[in-house]
C-alpha cells in the first residue's frame, strides 16, 4: 500500500513517521518548502518539533503529482483547507483510494463534518471510503513514540481495518468503529471545551473547576451529537471523553493554550492579533453557536466561549454567569 500524507505540519509529520516506522511506503506532501527540506535534509521538522530526530527514511516533496497512483491519501491540513485540497487532488487520483481524515472541526460555511466534505469533493469512482483517524493524540507525543490509542472510524469496516493494521504498532494502538457522526462531532466540539478549560485556568481556577468543565462539557457534546444521530456510547470512548481529557488538560493543546492566554489577560484582543497556530476550536465555536441556536440545543459552555471570542464578553463574567444559571437536576 502506498500512502501520501498531505500536510507537512505537526500531525502529518508524526503520522507519516508512524507508517515509516512500520516499514510502509509513505511520502509527505507539503506546501512549505522549508518544512519539506528540513525533513529530507536534516531529518527534522524544527518548526513544530525543535530537536526531535525523525526516522531518517521519511521523505517529503512539494510536488502534488505524487498523489497519482496512491492507494491511501491522508489529509493532515486544517479543516479550512480540506475542501480546496480535495478539489485539487480529485483530478490526480486514478483509482479507488482510501482517504484518511485527521482534521477536527467543520466546513466553515456549510457546517459539514469532514467526512461529508471529502465525500462531496472526491468523485465516487475515486473514493473507496473515508476513514477518520481520530482520538486523544498530541503530535508532540506521537513523534517521540509515547504510547497512544486512537480510532479508525469508517462506514466501510474493511477500510477501517486496513488503516488499523497499517498504523498500529508498539506505541500506537488503533481501534475501529463506525459511528462517524458521534465520533466526528465529539472531536470537533472538544476543541471548544479545551478553549474553555484554558480560559478557566488562565483566570486562576483549579482542579474542581476543570473537573466540572470536563463533566458538564461532555454532557453538551452528547446532547449535540445525539441530536444529529451520534450514539451516546461513542462519547464514552476515545473520540469523546478521551479526546476531551487530553485537550482540556494538556500544555500541548493549542486550543487550551489559546484559552489560557485569553483567560490570563481577560481579553481576546492579543490572541486574535498575534495567533499564527492552528486553533480549530475558534471556528468550531462559531458553527456550534449557529447550529445549536437553529436546532434548539442547549450548549451553555460553548455559548459562553462564543460570546468571549466573538461578542466582546469578559471571560471572568462568563465563568460567573455559568454558575448562576437556574439550578437543575444533573441528569
Ligand atoms: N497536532 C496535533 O497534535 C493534532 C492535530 N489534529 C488535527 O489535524 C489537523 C491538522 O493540524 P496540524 O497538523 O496540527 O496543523 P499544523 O498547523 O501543525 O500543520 C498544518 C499544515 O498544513 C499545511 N497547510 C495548510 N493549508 C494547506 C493547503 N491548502 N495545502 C497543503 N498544506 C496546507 C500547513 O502549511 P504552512 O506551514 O505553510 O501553513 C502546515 O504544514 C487539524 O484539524 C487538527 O485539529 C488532530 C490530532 C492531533
Ligand atoms: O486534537 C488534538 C489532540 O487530540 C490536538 O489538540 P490541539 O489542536 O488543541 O493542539
Amino acid at each position: 500500500m502506498r500512502t501520501v500524507v498531505i500536510g507537512s505540519g505537526s500531525w502529518g509529520t508524526a503520522l507519516a513517521q508512524v507508517l515509516q516506522d512500520n516499514h510502509q511506503e509513505v511520502l509527505v506532501y507539503g506546501v512549505a518548502e522549508a518544512e519539506v527540506n528540513d525533513i529530507n535534509e536534516n531529518h527534522k521538522n524544527s518548526k513544530y518539533f525543535e530537536d526531535v530526530e525523525l526516522n531518517p527514511e521519511l521523505k517529503a516533496t512539494t510536488d502534488i503529482q505524487c498523489v497519482k497512483g496512491a492507494d491511501i491519501v491522508l489529509l493532515a491540513v486544517p479543516t479550512i483547507a480540506i475542501d480546496p485540497i480535495c478539489h485539487q487532488i480529485n483530478d490526480l487520483l486514478d483509482k479507488k483510494t482510501i482517504i484518511i481524515n485527521v482534521s477536527k472541526g467543520f466546513h466553515p460555511e456549510t457546517n459539514e463534518r469532514m467526512s461529508e466534505v471529502i465525500r462531496r469533493c472526491i468523485d465516487e469512482d475515486k473514493l473507496s471510503s473515508v476513514v477518520s483517524l481520530i482520538g486523544p493524540s498530541h503530535a508532540e507525543e506521537v513523534v517521540i513514540r509515547l504510547l497512544t490509542t486512537i480510532d479508525a472510524i469508517s462506514l466501510n469496516n474493511e477500510d477501517a481495518v486496513t488503516v488499523q493494521n497499517l498504523f498500529s504498532n508498539q506505541y500506537l494502538r488503533i481501534y475501529t468503529g463506525n459511528d462517524e457522526i458521534g465520533s466526528e462531532l465529539g472531536v470537533a466540539i472538544k476543541n471548544v471545551m479545551a478553549i474553555a478549560s484554558g480560559i478557566l485556568s488562565g483566570l486562576g481556577y483549579q482542579d474542581n473547576t476543570r473537573a466540572a468543565l470536563i463533566t458538564r462539557g461532555l454532557q453538551e457534546m452528547i446532547r449535540y451529537g445525539v441530536h444529529f444521530g451520534g450514539q451516546q456510547k461513542t462519547f464514552m470512548g476515545l473520540t469523546g471523553i478521551g479526546d476531551l481529557i487530553v485537550t482540556c488538560t494538556s500544555v500541548h493543546s493549542r486550543n487550551f493554550e489559546a484559552g489560557y492566554q485569553i483567560g490570563k489577560e481577560n481579553s481576546v484582543e492579543n490572541f486574535f492579533k498575534n495567533n499564527t497556530k492552528t486553533v480549530e476550536g475558534v471556528r468550531t465555536a462559531k458553527i456550534v453557536h449557529r447550529v445549536a441556536k437553529e436546532n434548539g440545543i442547549d450548549m451553555p459552555i460553548c455559548e459562553e466561549v462564543y460570546q468571549i471570542l466573538f461578542n466582546g464578553k469578559l471571560p471572568s463574567d462568563c465563568a460567573q454567569d455559568l454558575m448562576i444559571r437556574d439550578l437543575k437536576k444533573e441528569f
